[in-house]
Parts: structure tokens; sequence; C-alpha cells
């Protein structure tokens, strides 16, 4: 057993209602000539039965290779370090042999290019059935019915004539709504979708996540959906987990990352989504800056160099994720706290001519160390008692976006993909 890979032996088994995927501690580094690429430093996550899981993040933040190194598909040169259990089953260090049982029937990955998994010399029955028939003992008339079935529920018109036509006769959204329909065949316990839908257009895009809800529905699987937008994930996921340079720096329920979120890079993913309500349609706020390079990162925050809200701690010291509302959610952030006040949504929407420092408020932030500033309570909104907080009047802080109804999913007023942007009706 690899010293990299403890308990690599463990029995294929899990007691009822633990996760069905338990990552920890994952790291993934790669050589080059400039030194080691940091693309992964230490993932950890529990996915429970049937729950969905979004991991969102910019581009190189580390999203795909984690979830590769989850399936085994790494390239040789990769070093990977940590612990990942599928059923209680460690699967870093199986054997190949063992592994590809596993990626075949329990772990099925959705790629962003559907021709990754389409074979384009087939006819798209024969593949579905193929994958019927590798996982159930049917004949190859039950395989057939079963295909055009799975067909049906990823929303594919006239299965009956589509079955027997080729890969290059679909468009991108129905390609790869067969490769969900496929993942379906294979009857998996987790499905990974890496940027599912980052190649199509809004109105497919939308096509496909519905496909994708289908798919979970019938299968019950647990999935897990890794997107560089967050409004992808508004109405799919139950949770979210953030990640920077490598790093997961927010998990939580999804109504508490859109919500509450307590780590400035998450308030900038939320501000640079198109909103449906007013107020923010009139400005999308752009993160300034861009990731830093995971070879030979500084010490410190990574996010500090773009967070309008770093102080000497954070280009010393890089946070922890640590509990923020509860156990359940977990930010990664030296001053997490600031996010609680009212106006923080804002913090990226900083006048560019301010001096050096201001922060949404023109309150002084940079070189103050956490609980550093008396003076930075939270404002005092005209007619608020002395010592109120904002929103108190309205049932207490609750971190709710100004203009939000109360209850109201995120998924309602974002501009989720799964609406038609003039009229809110699906597509
Ligand atoms: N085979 C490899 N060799 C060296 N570096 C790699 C390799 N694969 C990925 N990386 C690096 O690892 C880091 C994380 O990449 P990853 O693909 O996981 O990012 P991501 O968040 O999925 O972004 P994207 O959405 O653009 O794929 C990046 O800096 C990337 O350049």
């Amino acid at each position: 057993m690899s010293a990299e890979y403890p308990d690599a032996a463990l029995p294929d088994s899990a007691s009822p209602g633990s996760a069905v995927l338990s990552v920890r501690d994952l790291t993934v580094t790669f050589p080059s000539d400039a030194g080691p690429v940091q693309a992964v430093r230490g993932v950890s996550y529990d996915l429970m039965p049937g729950e969905v899981l979004g991991i969102v993040g910019e581009s190189g933040s580390g999203k795909s290779v984690s979830s590769m190194a989850v399936m085994g598909l790494l390239p040789k040169t990769a070093r990977t370090t940590g612990s990942v259990r599928f059923r209680g089953r460690e699967l870093l260090g199986l054997p190949e042999k063992e592994m590809t049982a596993v990626r075949g029937k329990r772990i099925a990955m959705i790629f962003q290019d559907p021709m990754t998994s389409l074979n384009p010399v087939y006819k798209i029955g024969w593949q579905l059935s193929e994958a019927v028939l590798a996982h159930h003992d049917v004949s190859k008339e039950v395989a057939r019915k079963r295909s055009l079935e799975l067909l049906e529920i990823v929303g594919i018109p006239s299965p009956d004539k589509r079955i027997d036509q080729y890969p290059h006769e679909f468009s991108g959204g129905m390609r790869q709504r067969v490769v969900i329909a496929i993942a379906m065949a294979n009857d998996p316990d987790v499905i990974i979708a890496d940027e599912p839908t980052t190649a199509l257009d809004v109105t497919v895009q939308a096509q496909v996540l519905e496909a994708l809800r289908a798919a979970q529905h019938e299968t019950g699987a647990a999935m897990v959906l890794i997107t560089h937008d967050l409004g992808v994930v508004a109405g799919q996921a139950d949770r979210v987990l953030v990640m920077y340079a490598g790093k997961p720096v927010e998990i939580g329920p999804i109504d508490g990352i859109y919500y509450q979120p307590r780590m400035p890079y998450t308030v900038g993913l939320l501000g640079s989504l198109p909103r449906l309500d007013q107020r923010t349609q009139e400005k999308l706020t752009p993160i300034p800056g861009t990731p830093p390079s995971v070879v030979n990162l500084p010490p410190g925050c990574p996010f500090a160099p773009r967070c309008p809200l770093k102080s000497d701690v954070c280009l010393r010291t890089e946070p922890s994720l640590l509990p923020v509302l509860g156990a359940e959610h977990q930010a990664a952030c030296h001053h997490s706290d600031l996010l609680a006040y009212e106006g923080a949504m804002d913090v990226f929407s900083t006048d560019p001519n301010a001096a050096p420092g201001q922060g949404p408020q023109g309150e002084q932030h940079l070189g103050e160390e956490p609980g550093q500033s008396p003076d930075r309570a939270p404002r005092q909104e005209p007619g608020q008692a002395p010592g109120q907080e904002p929103g108190q009047e309205t049932g207490g802080t609750t971190g709710q976006e100004p203009g939000r109804p109360p209850g109201q999913h995120p998924g309602q007023d974002r501009r989720d993909p799964g609406q038609d942007p003039q009229s809110g009706a699906a597509q």
C-alpha cells in the first residue's frame, strides 16, 4: 500500500446515511520547468446519496483536476495525495482494472465536449444499447426499448427516428443529452458533470440542465456539477463549493452561498452574474484582476491581490476554511465577519478613483487587522434605532440582498439558464 494513499484496502461498503463519495485533503501537483504546478491544494468534501454539489470557480482554480483525480484520469506525471473514498472504498492507488470497473458502472463522468464520450462511427441507438447491455442481463430488443425511453427522458424529440442516426446528425446540445442518457443507462451512484453546458448557448444550456435534472431524478444518483458560472448551479445544487487557486474558499448550502456569502471571492462571483432585478441589471461588477499562477504561490491569501478587504494579515497568512454560519457553511477569509453587514454585496463596486484602501463605503480597510477597527460597525440606516442591525425591522440580519423578497430562492431572480430571459418561462 502506498504511503500516499492510506487505507487503500478498505472494504467496498458504507454505513447507511454516510457519504457516497468522500474526498479528504486531496492535493494534485504537476511538475513543470517553472516549478511544481500546485493545481489542487487540499480539497475535502462529502457527497451524500442523491445530493447535488456544485463546484464553482474561475478557469484554472482546480475544479477539473480535482474531479479527474477522483476518477483516476490524471496523466501519469501528476502526483496525487489525500484520500478519495467511494462508498468507503479508497480509490486513490486502486489498480487500473478495478478503477475501470468503478468508472464504467458506479461513477459516470460527463465532459464539456460530448464527442469525448460519443463514438462518431456508431449510431446513437447502438451506443446506448451497448451501455444498457453492459449493465443489465437483457435481450437486444429490451435494450433498444430502454434506449428509446432514455432518449425520451432527456428530451430528444422523435426518439424512434433519432435512435438510428449518427452523432454528427445531432446538434451540440442534443449530443450532450445523449451523453446524459448513456450515463443513465450505466445506472451510476455518482455523476460528475464537468462544465456540461459551457459550450452551449443559453437556451440549449437550459435543456441540458433539465436533462441532467431528469437523469438525477431517474437514477437517484448523487451529482458533482462543475462550472465557472454560479448561475448554472442556481436551482440545481443543494450545496456549493467555491474554489480559488486550487483550494476550497467557501462551502455551504446554496441559499447561504447566495444570500450570505462570507468570502469576498464568492461575493465577486455573484456580482458578475446577470440578475433579473432592476438594481444590479444596470451594472454587473466583474472581479478586478486575474487569478494567480499556481506555480510558486506567494504566502498569504491567494485572493488578497484582488480583494477590497485585504489587510496585512491576508498578505502573511493563508486563511483556513472555518465555520461561519453553523458547521455546514465554511469560509476561508480573515475578514468574513465584515461581509455580514448591509452593503457587503457591493464590496467590489468601489469607486475606482477612491484612495487605495477605501472600501465600498469609503471606510478604511487596508492594513487593518481583524477586529482592529472599532468604527467598522454596521452602518446605521436612516430611521434605524441605535444598536439595531440593518434589516432588523424586516426580521433581523439575514444577509439577504436588498430587493429580494424573504424566502425567495436565488434561482428565482437570477437569470437562471432554465428560464427565458424575456418571459421568465421555462424553455
Ligand atoms: N496536465 C497538466 N500539467 C500541468 N498543469 C496542469 C495540467 N492539467 C491542469 N494543469 C494546471 O492545473 C491548474 C488547474 O487546472 P483545472 O483544469 O483543474 O482548472 P479549472 O478550474 O477546471 O479550469 P477550467 O475551467 O479552465 O478547466 C491550472 O493551472 C492548469 O494549468
